[in-house]
């Protein structure tokens, strides 16, 4: 990859229960991308972003931005990196518009209130801006926290989990939000829980197990290299096993006999769909409905962390 806009090596988390939350990690993240992160509960997604965000510190390996090692050049790339934390953390008796400025000083950068009003009215906050964070509603108050972490115009966002038990309307926002920064050139990392977000939103996937990066891949490879699509064919007449002339296809049978299921390789090019019909049409089994379906990349996931359960 062509000048990653940030790459961690080697990264290793020992927590000090004994915890291993990191084993050596290395990912690259090409500027301008959204990078969604997958992984079930305690996969090392926080972690990950934590020490990439400065909150707390690995055990071994390095961040670099722009080929720039991030503990030495703390302040230049600090100003540069967004953080959206997963849990709400703010000064609860602030007026709104005080924390989103002070977000933006934190960093070293000039105080701009044409900026910070742009921002509040993109999250819909600028009305509420003299009320304080304590009235705020969930929803609002997570507004507040993209609202902080934008108010310094980072180029690279971190967004943990943005729209976990956020309703459909600020996650619709949200998803919008995400796209216009990414029009404007910001590199965009999230977590998120929810495959649909990663299918709608990402460029590409990981997927993190137990520490471990087991997966990195453009997201419609990914779909097309593990997809797997799916045929069902609802017979005419029930039937009480399937003919044995039918076998190279390894057909599933319904336990009611009513329903067939073929699953092949939607990448192949011979998907053997016309010969089995017409070995069907042979066998005398006759179908009245049939349809196809393609693996969500939701499918793709539970796949492949049930296979590595196996594995281990
Ligand atoms: N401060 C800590 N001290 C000890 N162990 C921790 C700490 N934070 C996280 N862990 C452990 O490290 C592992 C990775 O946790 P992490 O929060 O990074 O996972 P995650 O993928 O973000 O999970 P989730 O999706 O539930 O947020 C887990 O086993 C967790 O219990």
């Amino acid at each position: 990859m062509s000048d990653p806009v940030l790459s961690i090596r080697g990264l290793t988390k020992v927590y000090p229960s004994g915890t291993e939350a990191l084993k050596p990690l290395d990912l690259d993240i090409r500027r301008g991308e959204i990078f969604a992160l997958l992984g079930p509960n305690g996969a090392g997604k926080t972690t990950m972003i934590s020490i990439v965000c400065g909150i707390v510190n690995a055990t071994s390996g390095e961040v670099l931005v722009d080929g720039k090692n991030w503990q030495r050049n703390y302040r230049e790339t600090r100003k540069r990196i967004g953080l959206v934390p997963q849990e709400l953390t703010m000064d609860v008796f602030e007026p709104l518009i005080s924390t989103v400025s002070f977000s933006r000083e934190l960093f070293g950068r000039r105080p701009d209130p044409k900026r910070i009003e742009e921002i509040l009215r993109e999250l819909s906050l600028w009305d509420k801006r003299k009320t304080i964070l304590k009235e705020l509603s969930g929803g609002m108050k997570r507004r507040v926290m993209i609202a902080k972490a934008l108010a310094h115009d980072p180029d690279i966002l971190f967004l943990d989990e943005p729209t976990a038990g956020v309703d459909v309307e600020l996650r619709r926002d949200m998803w919008n939000m995400v796209r216009r920064l990414r029009e404007n050139g910001t590199t965009i990392i999230l977590t998120t829980h929810y495959i649909e977000e990663a299918e709608e939103m990402a460029d590409r996937v990981g997927v993190i197990n137990k520490g471990e990066l087991i997966l990195v891949e453009e997201k419609t490879e990914l779909m097309k290299k593990l997809g797997r699509k799916v045929l069902h064919l609802q017979l005419a007449e029930p039937l009480k096993e399937v003919p044995a002339t039918l076998g190279e296809w390894n057909l599933k049978l319904s336990d009611d006999g009513g329903l067939l299921t073929y699953e092949f390789d939607a990448k192949a090019d011979r998907t053997g769909v016309p010969s089995l019909l017409a070995a069907m049409r042979d066998a005398g089994v006759a179908f009245k409905d049939l349809d196809t379906h393609q693996s969500s990349l939701e499918e793709i996931f539970v796949g492949l962390i049930h296979h590595k359960k196996a594995a281990a």
